[in-house]
This record gives C-alpha cells, sequence and structure tokens, in this order.
C-alpha cells in the first residue's frame, strides 16, 4: 500500500476539509499585501470547489495543488484597491486578476459568451477569514502538476492522499463538468437540439 504521510496538497486541506455552511451567503476575499490588500466581496455561497493541479491556477507558497471554485460573476466586487489588479493573460479562457503586488489570484472571469462556463468567476476561498464555504469535491487536472515539477514517482502517493480526503483525482474536470461542457459543445455544432 502506498504510504500517503508528508503528501502535502494544500494547507486548507491538509488536515481535513471543513464542511461548509447551511444558509452560507458569502464573504471578502484579501490577497497577500501586508499594506494596501486587494479586497473582493463574494456575495454568494460558492459550487464545484475543487482542487486543482493545473499551472494556470494560484496556489499558496509550496502547494502542489490550488484549490479554486466557482461564483456567479454578478456575486464578485472588487471593494479596495482594484487599481493593483492585473490579468495574468488576457488570451486564455479564464482571465485571471492577480494583485501585482504579491501575486495572489483575486477572481478569474470568462469573457467569452460561448465558453460553457461563461458567467461564473473562478475564485479561492481559503483568502476569506469566513467559515462555511462550500468544501471541495474533487481533484482536478491531477497529472498537471508534474508540468509544475512534481517528481512522475510522487503520483502514486498523491492520488492516494486526495482518495484519503475524499477527493477523487482526475485529469480533467470531474465526469460531471465534462459532460457539461460536452454538452454546451454538442448543442452549439448541432449534435444535441439546443
Ligand atoms: N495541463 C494544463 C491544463 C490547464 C487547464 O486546462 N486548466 C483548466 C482548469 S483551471 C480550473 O479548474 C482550465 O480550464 N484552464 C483554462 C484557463 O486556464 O484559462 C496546465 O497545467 O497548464
Ligand atoms: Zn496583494
Ligand atoms: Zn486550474
Amino acid at each position: 500500500m502506498t504510504s500517503t504521510q508528508g503528501v502535502h496538497i494544500h494547507p486548507a486541506i491538509d488536515q481535513g476539509i471543513q464542511q461548509g455552511s447551511p444558509g452560507f451567503s458569502g464573504g471578502v476575499l484579501t490577497c497577500h499585501c501586508a499594506s494596501n490588500p486587494v479586497k473582493v466581496r463574494i456575495g454568494a455561497q460558492t459550487a464545484h470547489n475543487h482542487v486543482c493541479g493545473c499551472t494556470k491556477c494560484w496556489k499558496p507558497e509550496g502547494a502542489d495543488f490550488s484549490q479554486v471554485a466557482v461564483v456567479a460573476r454578478d456575486a464578485v466586487e472588487v471593494l479596495e484597491n482594484g487599481d493593483k489588479l492585473e490579468v495574468v493573460n488576457a488570451d486564455a479562457p479564464i482571465q485571471r486578476h492577480r494583485c501585482r503586488d504579491c501575486g495572489v489570484h483575486m477572481y478569474g472571469r470568462i469573457e467569452n459568451k460561448d465558453h460553457p462556463f461563461y458567467g461564473l468567476d473562478f475564485v479561492h476561498t481559503e483568502l476569506s477569514p469566513e467559515p462555511g464555504w462550500s468544501p471541495p469535491e474533487f481533484a482536478a487536472f491531477v497529472s498537471s502538476v508534474i508540468e509544475s515539477g512534481v517528481e512522475p514517482s510522487r503520483m502514486d502517493a498523491i492520488r492516494s492522499r486526495l482518495r484519503e480526503l475524499g477527493l477523487e483525482p482526475y485529469d480533467a474536470l470531474s465526469p460531471p463538468l465534462m459532460d457539461a461542457i460536452a454538452t454546451h459543445v454538442a448543442k452549439k455544432s448541432g449534435a444535441l437540439p439546443a
């Protein structure tokens, strides 16, 4: 059996996953700047929270995975120091707005109206002190951690630890989300009725 000792996925879940609170309605994300931090209000509970191993999502120092969830873009409001925000890559499907001083990603927005997830922003709820956010449900883009320099021989232990935490590992998004993307594409192409 593979040992999972010493495997760190993400500091917010390494000691176990906190459950969400019923009726939870959001909080304020704060970047890591000691002065003039960027603050962003999320005015709703998040959905589809997951840990993500891709190279694009923001990860806290030393973490192999990001923790990222979605919320309606209408629920995202920059409260303070928005002038410090810059888009990481304007050509990416998800335009990640990061603090130029500390590098923390405050929200990722999809501007392409044809994208399957248009209308949803990507956020890292660990940036808020409020307990009660929806917990991660699965692990996405797990093999992608190798692209960030994780030694491939560690993958068995990483996948075992994810399963131990109750996060099924996938090398893309979860099957329901992949099905939702494929359905969107099929309706657009006419392969399925719109
Ligand atoms: N192997 C690549 C994968 C990058 C990737 O496709 N990431 C996904 C998931 S991010 C949140 O779950 C994605 O949708 N990216 C779109 C974007 O980044 O704009 C890698 O690791 O780089
Ligand atoms: Zn900052
Ligand atoms: Zn990602």
